[in-house]
């Protein structure tokens, strides 16, 4: 989680400069994901940016410990509304891919709402709403502008047509060789990679 949480903290700072974009709004979900966007909502801190934090449940000592503003959902969704209002872009860590359709509440407005902010997007290991294997079928995810796959690019990340990076830097060669997962080098000691336009061949 910690290598994964720097890796979507450094994604969204080597695409979203901090003098243009300082606010960030880190939106967690119940799970792991939700818990990679904590860590990289403190990396985020630590990189100078102004980071709030939306998310369902207490996980998150270690923002306090930051003091990083937690909005905790209920579903009253105007704490999210004035969140977005005041921010420049957002972290999409609410799911990964543990999801399954249809979206429950308070995610279904949330996603909507984030949508509906026309604000820049960068989503960990898979956008939010889409299918781990078939992507955007149910046509109720987020399109992401920046994507932070970790660990390698999911079946469903195929359509994402964005810019594209990889991270969480820790596949040892064997158990990338016994997964016959085909990763490209990360550039010196970088937590990150961007990997080609997949329009590109
Ligand atoms: N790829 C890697 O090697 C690593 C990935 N990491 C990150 O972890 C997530 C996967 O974490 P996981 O906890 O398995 O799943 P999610 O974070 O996707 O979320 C699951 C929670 O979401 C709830 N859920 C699922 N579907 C819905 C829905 N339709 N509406 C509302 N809530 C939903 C689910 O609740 P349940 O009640 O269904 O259990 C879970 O609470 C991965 O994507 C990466 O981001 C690791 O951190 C690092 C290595």
């Amino acid at each position: 989680m910690e290598l994964a949480g720097l890796a979507c903290a450094q994604t969204l700072a080597t695409v979203y400069k901090k003098d243009k974009f300082p606010r960030v709004l880190v939106c967690c979900g119940p799970g792991n994901q939700g818990g990679d966007g904590l860590v990289a909502a403190r990396h985020l801190g630590m990189f100078g940016y102004d980071p709030m934090v939306w998310m369902p449940k207490r996980l998150a000592t270690q923002c306090k410990n930051m003091e990083i503003p937690i909005i905790h959902p209920t579903n009253d969704m105007s704490p999210l509304r004035d969140a977005l209002a005041r921010s420049d872009v957002i972290l999409d860590a609410i799911f990964g891919f543990s999801f399954k359709p249809p979206v429950r509440e308070p995610f279904d407005k949330a996603l909507s709402l984030i949508t509906e902010s026309g604000l820049p997007i960068v989503s960990v290991d898979i956008p939010s709403g889409w299918d781990v294997e078939k992507g955007n079928a149910a046509g109720v995810g987020l399109n992401p502008d920046v994507l932070v796959s970790l660990t390698a690019p999911k079946e469903g990340a195929r359509e994402f047509k964005g810019r594209h990076f990889l991270g969480g830097r820790f596949v040892t060669k064997t158990m990338a060789e016994k997964f016959n997962l085909n990763l490209p080098d990360y550039p010196g000691f970088d937590q990150i990679v961007e990997l080609p336009f997949a329009g590109e061949d």
